[in-house]
């Protein structure tokens, strides 16, 4: 019951430190490891400091009340005892761990060359013991003997707890480690600090200059290489180029999910690593509200035609007025964009008005139209 109230604390203050992290952050690391720690190492951690530390101030208490007694009965025993049987408790306690720690292969390959070592100790300190015993337990009665065996036995108890909960703690402290890291990471750049611009003077110019990119999970393999593109404010851009050319990365990089490697994204001028990210998110494409900036990804899928063109009409009409870049495929958005941008071997391979560059027959755009044109016909060849 305890554990979970903790976890309780954990999992929200965690969470809310996961939800501050940059977009690559969730690249690098899986789901799975992040909710094992907000689900496993919380448990552990609030295991550690509730149950298992009930359990060991229970054995202190238990150790110290055997340690009393044994005095009680007789100090000068008690005394000899003490100096043995910690050092061996302590002894096996290592050595217990010693051999958990090790992997099998090296376990199999160091006991045999240790062991001989630790347990001759192990066995030196018992027959100090019994030796000890003999010799101090010469004056004692039969009673007063077994009451102090007795007693030795209930702190021998006291100790094996004591490892126990030495060991649950450390697992604990492992855990707890583990949760703070996450907690205190910081992410890569600060996601609610840096420059706001008054709405009113935002115009929503954009400008990709000489831009290179990589993800930072495939720095192998480059998205964008030297890309420039202008998008003057209150225009329609429309992009397209083949599938995995890096359109939707296009508009990652506008909403500053990820930083260009070098080159520069401004908008009005601005470079957008000054600017607070979520102004900038914010100012761009909330389609419900009134941005100046629009990115639209325009869905693939098949929509009837009476659909299309009611989607149509309302994309047209939420356009009016507004910088806008859509990664376009259906012919009628790219014939209505002021501009057309056909991204090809990581940068843009032309860019100009839709008329403009559908009459260079050899150019990139002409073919990719021609084949819609022809995917479009031979769509509707089969639904006849
Ligand atoms: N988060 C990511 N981490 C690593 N690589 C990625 C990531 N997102 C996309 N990519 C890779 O970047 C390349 C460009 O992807 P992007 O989605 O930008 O292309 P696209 O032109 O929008 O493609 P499509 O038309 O198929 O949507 C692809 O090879 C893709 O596998």
């Amino acid at each position: 019951m305890q554990a979970k109230r903790l976890s309780e604390i954990y999992v929200p203050l965690s969470s809310q430190s996961i939800l501050k992290q940059e977009v690559a952050f969730f690249d690098r690391t899986r789901t799975g490891e992040l909710i094992n720690r907000l689900s496993a190492d919380t448990t552990v951690v609030g295991h550690s400091i509730t149950d298992n530390l009930s359990d060991g101030l229970r054995a202190v208490v238990q150790a110290a009340a055997g340690v009393s007694m044994m005095f009680y009965v007789s100090p000068s025993l008690a005394c000899f005892v003490l100096l043995i049987v910690p050092p061996m408790a302590g002894l096996a306690i290592v050595y217990g761990k010693y051999l958990r720690s090790i992997s099998k292969r090296t376990q199999d390959a160091l006991a045999q060359t240790t062991q001989t070592g630790l347990s001759g100790n192990l066995m030196i300190l018992s027959v100090l013991y019994k030796g000890g015993l003999l010799m101090a337990s010469q004056n004692m009665t039969v009673g007063e003997l077994s009451s102090f065996l007795m007693y030795t036995f209930w702190i021998g108890i006291s100790i094996a707890g004591l490892s126990s909960f030495y060991s649950e703690m450390m697992k604990g402290f492992g855990a707890g480690a583990r949760l703070w890291e996450l907690q205190d990471r910081k992410p890569e750049f600060p996601q609610n600090e840096g420059l706001v611009l008054p709405s009113d003077q935002l115009k929503g110019q954009l400008e990709f200059y000489d831009v290179s990119f990589a993800y930072p999970t495939r720095k192998e393999a480059p998205i964008f290489q030297n890309l420039s593109l202008l998008v003057p404010a209150g225009t329609i851009m429309a992009v397209v180029g083949p599938s995995g050319s890096g359109k939707s990365s296009l508009v990652s990089l506008l909403l500053r999910l990820y930083d260009v490697d070098t080159g520069i994204i401004t908008i009005d001028g601005h470079d957008i690593r000054d600017l607070n990210p979520y102004w900038l998110r914010s100012h761009i494409g909330t389609v419900s509200q009134n941005p100046k900036i629009l990115l639209l990804d325009e869905a693939t899928s098949a929509l009837d035609a009476e659909n299309e063109s009611l989607v149509q009409e309302a994309l047209e009409r939420l356009m009016e007025g507004r910088t806008v870049i859509v990664i376009a495929h259906r012919l009628s958005t790219i014939q209505n964009a002021n501009a057309v941008a056909v991204l090809d071997q990581r940068c843009i391979a032309e860019c100009g008005q839709p008329a403009e560059l559908l009459g260079n027959k050899q150019g990139l755009f002409r073919k990719l139209m021609e084949k819609q044109t022809f995917l479009q016909e031979a769509h509707k060849q089969a639904l006849r």
